[in-house]
């Protein structure tokens, strides 16, 4: 049983708490300036933690503090954190408990878990600001695990006996690209990869680092191996971003063991990764996350932190007697708080995180973030929670008297209700390069071909209100136009390219009803795709077959020598003969002779073995 003491008191980062002991994502520049939670200063983004540590005092300046990170003067008791390269990839060496990642990001420092609540005037300015700082974190960072034991699903990979987690507790990770949906852990593998292994870690990534920097990164891991002998593990996100010239670079550096590169992507590595590079790194696929790999474990584990920042911020609200009986509900108990942060989450909420998410643990964490930051919103108004109707706000009796925090705090809890409407708020992320761009197109195409314009508008919909480029959808429609309902009507065709033009000449967002309009009629529109079949036949034909000469009937006959050598001597001028189509001349070919591409397309039919057969 642990007592309640002054958050004050850091405790050590172990057991349960690891989990607290993040990698901060900031990225800011490195003379990014930040205001200081407590004085309100401009800081530099660096020097912040200094400062507070300073209890805002010392290099008061904006200048100063830049100066002093240009000239890399080190005091005793600075952090090498305090200290990262100006040019945004600091090298660290993690044998701390504190993490730090690269990018000029801060050491992560774990939240105060208050074992005794107590008025915010007894807190320390510094603790004051370090909860400030941590909160203001993306919970996903902050719920980041940093061992094996809290990375969930992967399990044949850093399960038991996963051939990862043996290379990891050997530290022999070689080279590796690990392949896989956004938010399935690639950059946590990574960073766990950096907890465990004595080489040095870096980490970059395609959006924020050039190819110049890598090379950089490179030639300093060169050196650090020639004069040490220590490897360094370079972790590269979105590395399919880089071209396949660009990769390029990485190759000697691979193939002489002086990096150990840790390649992170979204797409399929064979297409989007030099294959000289390819066959020097282990590919790994990671999958999207579930229910049984313990995706609810991890929303709990997020949930935890998120419901104990409000519940810190709210005892900094309370009245004496509320702290009080805070305390004394808690009875000095972590295991209590835990439990009691645990209910505040329904099952029902955790479900549907799960559902929503689709197997992305960052999007879970997000929207269980949003979900609870509405509530804290509640919680921590001073309105009393009057002036709003969520349902999870208790009707205060005489609803006129406002309610005190605590018992905002008391009955609010994060319900499925409130996740579906939190998912709505960051649901509609949209890649634009990515996986859903091509998803959404697809769906919409399908629909419109199987004819349910419902879906079809609504795949429209998704499309538009995310942002796609409405040119690039009447492109499509233009071609549906053709492809699938092709001569059962052909007015789709010039429908689709007037809203092609109509897109261009109006634009966004006044061309939504344009696309609608478009998208309405080749939905409900007669389907052909005869002409779309025929012509996949024709250039079937063309290519593998001989490219036979045009018959002599049918050649042109400009000059008189080729009049004389009998070119469209015998062609039959059609409206010249009563038969018209129907006179009796062959037009294609002698070796394609009565070929036909028309009016072949086939169609499935189920046959007793319950499989589809092509007739
Ligand atoms: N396997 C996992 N175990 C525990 N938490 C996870 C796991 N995967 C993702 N998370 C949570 O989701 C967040 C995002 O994960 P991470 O950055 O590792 O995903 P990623 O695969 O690198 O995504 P992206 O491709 O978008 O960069 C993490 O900070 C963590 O909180």
């Amino acid at each position: 049983m642990s007592s309640f003491s002054s958050p004050k008191a850091k405790r050590p980062a172990t057991g349960s708490n690891a989990l607290q002991r993040q990698g901060s994502s900031l990225t800011q520049p490195a003379s990014s300036l930040v205001p200081c939670p407590i004085c309100g200063k401009s800081i530099a983004e660096w020097f912040v933690n200094n400062h507070l540590d300073n209890e805002c005092t010392g290099m008061e300046s904006v200048a100063e503090s830049l100066s002093q990170q240009t000239s890399g003067k080190r005091k005793h008791g600075d952090t090498i954190d305090d200290f990262d390269d100006i040019d945004g990839s600091s090298v660290f060496q993690d044998n701390s408990d504190s993490y730090t990642d690269s990018s000029h990001r801060r050491s992560y420092v774990a939240p105060t878990t208050p074992t005794q609540f107590q008025q915010p005037s007894f807190q320390s300015r510094k603790d004051k600001a370090n909860a400030a700082v941590q909160r203001s974190m993306p919970l996903a960072e902050r719920a980041r695990p940093i061992s094996l034991d809290d990375y969930i699903g992967q399990k044949e990979l850093v399960g038991p006996g996963g051939i990862l987690r043996a290379l990891v507790l050997q530290d022999t990770v070689p080279s590796i690209i690990l392949w896989g949906p956004c938010g399935v852990g690639k950059t946590t593998l990574a960073r766990i990869i950096a907890h465990s292994t004595k080489a040095q870690f870096r980490e970059m990534g395609a959006t924020t680092h050039g190819v110049a920097d890598v090379r950089k990164a490179f030639d300093d891991a060169k050196t650090l191996f020639q004069m040490t002998r220590q490897r360094t593990i370079v972790f590269l996100d979105e590395i399919h971003r880089f071209t396949k010239a660009q990769q390029d670079i990485f190759l000697p550096f691979v193939e002489k063991g002086t990096i150990t590169l840790i390649g992170a992507t979204t797409e399929n590595p064979s297409f989007r990764v030099n294959s000289a590079l390819l066959s020097r790194c282990r590919v790994l696929t990671l999958d999207k996350l579930s229910l049984t790999d313990g995706m609810d474990r991890m929303i709990r584990r997020a949930a935890r932190i998120k419901w104990r920042d409000i519940l810190d911020m709210a005892c900094a609200q309370m009245t004496e007697t509320e702290l009080a009986t805070v305390n004394s509900t808690f009875g000095q108990n972590d295991q209590t708080i835990d439990e009691w942060v645990d209910a505040k989450t329904e099952p029902g909420a955790i479900k549907w995180l799960v559902d929503l998410s689709d197997g992305d643990g960052r999007s879970a964490i997000n929207t269980l973030e949003i979900g609870i930051q509405g509530l804290s919103t509640i919680i921590l108004s001073d309105d009393g929670g009057n002036d709003n109707n969520n349902h999870s706000q208790s009707e205060h009796e005489g609803g006129k008297q406002p309610l005190g925090v605590l018992e905002k705090l008391t009955a609010s809890k994060l319900t499925g209700d409130a996740v579906k409407t939190a998912f709505q708020k960051t649901h509609l992320q949209y890649d634009r390069q990515g996986d859903e761009h091509y998803n959404l197109i697809s769906a919409l195409h399908k629909s419109v071909r199987g004819g349910d314009g419902d879906a079809a508008l609504y795949w429209l919909g998704r499309m538009l209100v995310a942002g796609e480029e409405p040119l690039y959808i009447a492109r499509r429609l233009v071609r549906m136009a053709s492809e699938d309902i092709g001569m059962a009507d052909s007015a789709a065709l010039p429908l689709a390219v007037s809203t092609y033009q109509a897109c261009q000449l109006i634009g966004m967002p006044e061309c939504d009803v344009n696309l609608a309009h478009c998208v309405a009629y080749l939905a409900k529109a007669k389907k052909s795709v005869d002409v779309y079949y025929a012509y996949g036949q024709v250039k079937q034909t063309v290519s593998e077959e001989f490219a036979y000469p045009v018959p002599i009937h049918l050649r042109n006959a400009p000059t008189a020598l080729m009049k004389d050598l009998g070119y469209g001597d015998e062609y039959k001028y059609n409206p010249h003969y009563p038969e018209g189509t129907k006179v009796d001349q062959e037009y294609l070919p002698k070796g394609l002779k009565k070929r036909k591409f028309l009016g072949e397309a086939p169609v499935m039919t189920l046959g007793k073995d319950g499989e589809w057969h092509m007739p």
